[in-house]
């Protein structure tokens, strides 16, 4: 991707129509060197996607993860499924999604007002950028927003449940809906129940229904089992030890060298420009694209190296916090595992025994820190050397990487194929992508058996017990 420079709130090749470029680049290069005046990167594919969006780790746009829907929203590619043979045929689908895109809780729409005072009252320049933010851009987020979700994210769930209808086309069906064999299960959490609703507009949107409306259980002992985990509550949630790592790197060179260019930027004191205040900046970015679709102004405030900063930074907290870092953060994701298998298993008994699959989808929604502990219990994404504080440089080329696994809508999809002859496949898509179960070979497709997938968790289906992995022993975290 290339960057292109914006001067004085123009788009730089505007200007170069009137003049030959090489001239034009070495007036905004001595302008560079003269003034230290700093150019607002964006980048050549689309002016309006700030250069660093694809850095924006769990308050990223699902569209990032799948550029193609940027100019079709209800693209699918069946093509990429590949079951074995074509006689295999979708049976049930399992789909564990996070809720779509949403506001910024309290806590941080607190820390964006506090550093919008500071830039307001206190930077001073004659920057385009800064300028915009100074006289034009005002602190629209209020604290009753507090996670709700946002029209954006309506939007986001409605779309995906058009293209899954469409990527399982005998499956999410109008008839399967009417007839019941279509379940909707969410947390209880407002974003997650509006992000529900929205699934199921946009399937009655598209088949015009009108005449019937579809239930939804609440079910947070599965969607929000973290809560419900004492072990988790005790030893991670209320145990900022659990963190060390992230605190560490938020107060070490890389973090402070990212707040020192930000205050440069901003032409005040060293001191004023905190970590959180970094955050807060990283977060007005990120929610004004993810939200409004705008490159604003706020994104100025970065380039690419720091955002590989403040990326890690996140990463370490979902790491240590939803992740590898602690054993118990996964093992709370028992008692969903356990769920999906249930269901799965439930189907794969109906097909031997010849009997109509009765559940033919199930949709849970929930959130990142559903999601995650649950991709963590599969195995997934997982590198050979935990994220530290210490290791951000190794680190560059990571697989644990929030910004491609957990954006907004991220799902996990299980979908069972019946091949005939008792031959029954499972294949896994992560946000719409067929994925190979990690450490599972399967030589023959990259559909596996399903047997073949139950014995590769054969030690998670016959223990992974939520109540004995959750109670809270003396025993060491990580244990
Ligand atoms: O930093 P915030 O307050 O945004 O963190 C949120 C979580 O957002 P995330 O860290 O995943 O970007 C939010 O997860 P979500 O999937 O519901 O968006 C979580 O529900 C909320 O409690 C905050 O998590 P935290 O761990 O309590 O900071």
């Amino acid at each position: 991707m290339t960057s292109s420079v914006r001067v004085l709130g123009r788009n730089l090749p505007e200007l170069c129509v009137i003049m030959t470029p090489n001239f034009w680049i070495l007036v905004v290069a001595l302008l560079i060197n003269i003034t230290g005046f700093y150019c607002c990167l964006y980048s050549e594919e689309d002016p309006d996607i700030p250069v660093i969006a694809k850095y924006f780790t769990t308050k990223g746009r699902y569209e990032e993860v799948n550029p193609h829907l940027r100019d079709d929203i209800l693209f699918v590619n069946r093509s990429a499924l590949k079951p074995p043979s074509p006689q295999c045929r979708e049976a049930h689908l399992t789909a564990v999604i996070r809720h779509g895109t949403r506001y910024p809780t309290i806590k941080n729409i607190q820390k964006m007002r506090r550093l919008y005072g500071l830039v307001e009252s206190r930077a001073s320049g004659e920057e385009s950028w800064l300028r915009e933010i100074q006289s034009q851009w005002t602190m629209w987020y209020t604290d009753d927003m507090d996670g709700r979700l946002a029209m954006k994210g309506v939007s986001d769930h409605k779309h995906l449940a058009v293209r899954l209808s469409k990527l399982f086309p005998s499956l999410l069906t109008e008839e399967k809906l009417r007839a019941g064999q279509v379940n909707f299960m969410t947390s209880s959490k407002h974003r997650c129940v509006n992000s529900t609703l929205s699934f199921m507009a946009g399937l009655t949107e598209q088949w015009a229904i009108r005449d019937v409306e579809f239930e939804h259980t609440l079910n947070d002992a599965l969607m929000r089992f973290f809560d419900k985990c004492t072990r988790f509550v005790e030893e991670i949630d209320k145990n900022a030890t659990a963190l060390a790592e992230m605190q560490l790197f938020k107060e070490g060179p890389e973090m402070r060298r990212v707040q020192e260019k930000i205050a440069d930027r901003l032409r005040v004191p060293y001191q004023s420009i905190t970590e959180e205040m970094a955050e807060a900046a990283f977060d007005l970015c990120a929610y004004e694209f993810a939200i409004k679709a705008v490159n604003s102004p706020w994104c100025c405030l970065f380039d690419e190296v720091d955002a590989l900063v403040m990326e890690y930074s996140n990463d370490l907290k979902q790491f240590w916090k939803r992740s590898y870092g602690h054993d118990i953060n996964s093992k709370a994701s028992c008692i969903l595992f356990h769920d999906v298998f249930s269901r799965l298993d439930k189907a794969a008994n109906e097909i031997k025994s010849g009997q109509q699959v009765t559940e033919a989808v199930t949709i849970q929604i929930g959130h990142a820190e559903t999601l995650l502990p649950l991709l963590t219990l599969l195995g997934f994404f997982r590198d050979s050397e935990a994220l530290k504080s210490t290791n951000f440089a190794q680190q560059a080329q990571r697989s644990f990487r929030t910004s491609y696994m957990m954006p907004y809508a991220a799902n996990l999809l299980l979908v069972l194929y019946d091949c005939g002859n008792g031959d029954l496949r499972l294949q896994a898509l992560l946000n719409e992508k067929p994925v190979a179960f990690p450490g599972l070979t399967d030589l023959t497709s990259s559909m596996p058996r399903y047997e073949d997938v139950r014995s590769h968790y054969r030690e998670l289906l016959r223990g992974c017990d939520f109540e004995t992995e959750c109670q809270l022993f003396n025993k060491p975290v990580d244990s």
